[in-house]
């Protein structure tokens, strides 16, 4: 389209048409517009449109030609607007100089075109009735549209109001509650008809607050003016006084001001808070003693390590370990076990102040936290009571069980400054007190510690000392009493320490145990001692007897028998050339099981030994009942013969009862001549001891026997 053709046509409407570009330049100015404002267009195009209308400035009109051209929104203004309308003059009835306004409708639209903003006023004369009755009738189908749409809003707003299960009460700047929904008249139990006579203070309040109505709505008025919301958890108790917990939503409804209303938005959260609770409870307390638990136990220590450490006080720390727990749990069972622990807690907790901690550190150890302690007296005299509490019998399942207790204990300041050093020279001190005999207590000196920390180490270097090859077994021979011929010899493990040199097994085997190492050194002694018996058989002839001593972790692995039968299998050596030696505590340690292990054995053709006879306390008729070939006497009673005659007199008697048990006799120890003549006298099958050799390595075993049969 042509400039020129666009130009007539805006020109041939009968309304003002005025186009303004981005600064309010006019950029059109029709016909109609000259006519009406006695301005021509060419004393318009360029100006701003307000500054030639200054009374334009600050009206509706100035504001609707800036949304146009800033918001790209319509807007359309028509009433009879004295102030703000177009100061046109229509000529045909008024003269120039009487400044009439005639009434207008004015549109103002924006308008973009090849990137620009414009915005196009278009004016029209509604002066004559028909128009202004059609610009009113437009107006009101605005306004009906208009009324619809705040209804069809309200109606929304009323259904989320009435039907949300969520509390929301309206309250105003005095905290006087205006309006409230369904769910909040339930929760807080007011009738619907007297809600409004109430302070929103009276329902709710903050969490922690212990004081009744303490809900500052100054304060929450003010941090509303800062951040138009927030939200926190509090408490809402009900016009009965049960408290229940909320989540609240405070916000703001803005009004003029004084008018201002408020609304909190709240839900209930008893079950989220039941389940932080159920969380709480389980990550603090022990479930089988309601007892704190090792994490509470160590925070309420170090809680009270900072307290103490201003007072000056000292703080007592008890690792209680109990004795014989794990044997009632294997034969009562593990509901049995659990019932025990709760009541060994509940005896515990007798012997404690308010002011005491006590908690379940782990499986059958307890730890005792011990306050306002003046000196060690104390603490020797809780340690006291609480060993006496265990003499009395534990009923459970009708069945009286008794167990002990081994307290180790140490103290704040002197033995540690932090929760874990002092736990752990407690528990050090309780090792000690378990060594020394059980049902004891011990206060925990840095010699303990010295001594631990050699086990750490040891425990280290024993789990290479396997792949280092550093374990050597040494061979003690063992002779017939009468003949004075081999009858076999016992396999003794050595370790050849890289620093300490060739150490006995009393000084590392324990540990071995203790850390579980026993088994896998263990079958490193079956293996080697096999095929030593087996070189043996093939360099002189005959079998030989090996003794091999077996640990209880050995003896209740499962895997025993099967790994026996493969060791002999590979080397081709008959089952009865080994022999099983088993100290006679271990055998009487859990006696249903013991019978199905040595049965097992027994089947599989290996002989078995009761090593140690004589320091535990079973009976030969116990005995009797156990599928066992032999039994040695411990070398203690020949050890203390040679001062006592009464020993001489018991190891008489021991032969003679193992003899009519069908047992063979095996004398361990035998250091004179005259324990060798006693044994020729009370016709002992086989003795032992350094009389007949000393432990010694295979090389000279071998030239040990050699030198034997020379002689002979
Ligand atoms: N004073 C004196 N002592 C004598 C005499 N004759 C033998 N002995 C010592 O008595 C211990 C006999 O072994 P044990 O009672 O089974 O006692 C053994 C055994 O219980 C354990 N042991 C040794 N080797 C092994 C092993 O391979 N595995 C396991 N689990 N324990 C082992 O270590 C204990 C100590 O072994 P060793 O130090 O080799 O000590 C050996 C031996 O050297 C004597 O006439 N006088």
């Amino acid at each position: 389209m042509t400039r020129e053709l666009y130009k007539n046509i805006i020109d041939s409407v009968s309304a003002g048409v005025i186009v303004l570009d981005e600064d309010t330049a006019v950029v059109s100015w029709n016909r109609w517009m000259e006519k009406r404002s006695g301005i021509r267009r060419e004393d318009m195009l360029g100006k701003r449109v307000l500054d030639t209308f200054t009374e334009l400035q600050g009206t509706r009109i100035e504001r609707a030609i800036d949304k146009a051209l800033h918001q790209n929104s319509p807007s359309v203004l028509s009433a009879k607007l004295m102030k703000a309308s177009f100061p046109l003059y229509n000529e045909s009835i008024v003269s120039r100089h009487n400044h009439q306004r005639i009434v207008q409708s004015i549109q103002i639209k924006p308008l973009q075109q090849d990137d620009k903003q414009f915005c196009v006023i278009s004016i029209f004369d509604i002066s004559t009735s028909d128009l202004r009755e059609r610009a009113l009738r437009t107006q009101s189908a605005m306004l009906t549209d208009l009324v619809r749409d705040l209804e069809e809003k309200d109606h929304e707003l009323n259904t989320i109001f009435n039907s949300t299960q969520n509390g929301i009460i309206i309250f105003d700047i005095n905290g006087q509650i205006l309006n409230a929904n369904p769910a909040a008249i339930r929760l807080t139990g007011v009738p619907h008809d007297e809600i409004t006579d109430h302070y929103i203070y009276q329902y709710i309040d903050h969490i922690s607050s212990d004081t009744f109505n303490s809900l500052d709505v100054e304060a929450i008025i003010g941090r509303l003016a800062d951040h138009n919301e927030f939200e926190e958890e509090m408490t809402l108790t009900n016009h009965e006084g049960n408290m229940v917990p909320i989540k609240a939503s405070f916000n703001i409804i803005p009004h003029e001001e004084k008018r201002s209303r408020f609304y909190i938005f709240f839900r209930d959260i008893t079950r989220q808070k039941k389940a932080e609770e159920k969380l709480y409870r389980m990550a603090r307390f022990d479930s089988v003693t309601g007892l704190d638990n090792r994490i509470s136990f160590t925070e309420k220590l170090e809680y009270a390590i900072n307290i103490h450490k201003r007072s000056g006080q000292t703080l007592s720390i008890f690792f209680i370990d109990l004795d014989r727990f794990k044997s009632v749990n294997d034969k009562l069972g593990h509901s049995a076990g659990d019932a025990l622990l709760k009541m060994v807690g509940e005896r515990l907790s007798t012997r404690c102040r308010d002011c005491d901690t006590l908690a379940r550190w782990a499986g059958d150890e307890f730890v005792l936290l011990l306050e306002q302690q003046t000196h060690q007296r104390s603490a020797i005299t809780v340690a006291e009571k609480i060993i006496a509490e265990f003499q009395k019998p534990f009923h459970i399942e009708a069945t009286d069980v008794f167990i002990g207790a081994s307290i180790g204990i140490a103290q704040y300041p002197e033995d540690g400054s932090t929760p874990e050093a002092l736990v752990i020279h407690a528990d050090q001190a309780m090792y000690q007190a378990k060594n020394e005999g059980k049902g004891n207590f011990r206060f925990f000196t840095e010699e303990m510690n010295a001594r631990m920390t050699e086990r750490l180490v040891m425990e280290t270097e024993l789990r290479n000392a396997i792949d280092q090859e550093e374990f050597q077994l040494f061979y003690q021979p063992q002779i017939d009493v009468l003949s004075g011929n081999i009858a076999g010899v016992e396999a003794l493990i050595r370790w050849n320490h890289p620093k300490r040199g060739l150490l006995t097994p009393d000084s590392f085997i324990e540990v071995a145990e203790d850390c579980g190492l026993i088994t896998a050194i263990g079958d490193w002694v079956l293996q080697e001692a096999i095929s030593i018996s087996a070189q043996w058989q093939k360099r002189f002839g005959t079998p030989l007897m090996m003794s091999v001593n077996l640990s209880p972790k050995q003896f209740n692995d499962d895997t025993l028998v099967a790994k026996l039968r493969r060791l002999l299998h590979a080397v081709g050596l008959a089952p009865s050339t080994l022999m099983l030696e088993i100290t006679e505590n271990d055998l009487i340690a859990d006696h249903q099981s013991t019978h199905l292990i040595l049965n097992a054995l027994k089947t599989l053709g290996v002989k078995i030994a009761i090593d140690d006879f004589g320091t535990g306390y079973s009976s030969l008729a116990y005995l009797r009942t156990l599928p066992v070939d032999t039994l040695k006497i411990d070398k203690e009673f020949f050890v203390r013969s040679r001062s006592d005659d009464t020993d001489s007199h018991i190891i008489s008697a021991i032969i003679d009862l193992a003899h009519a048990l069908k047992l063979e006799v095996i004398a361990e120890g035998i250091e004179t001549y005259t324990q060798m003549e006693l044994l020729k006298m009370k016709k002992c099958d086989i003795a032992q001891g350094f009389l007949i050799g000393k432990p010694m390595a295979f090389d000279t075993l071998q030239r040990w026997y050699d030198s034997k049969i020379s002689v002979r």
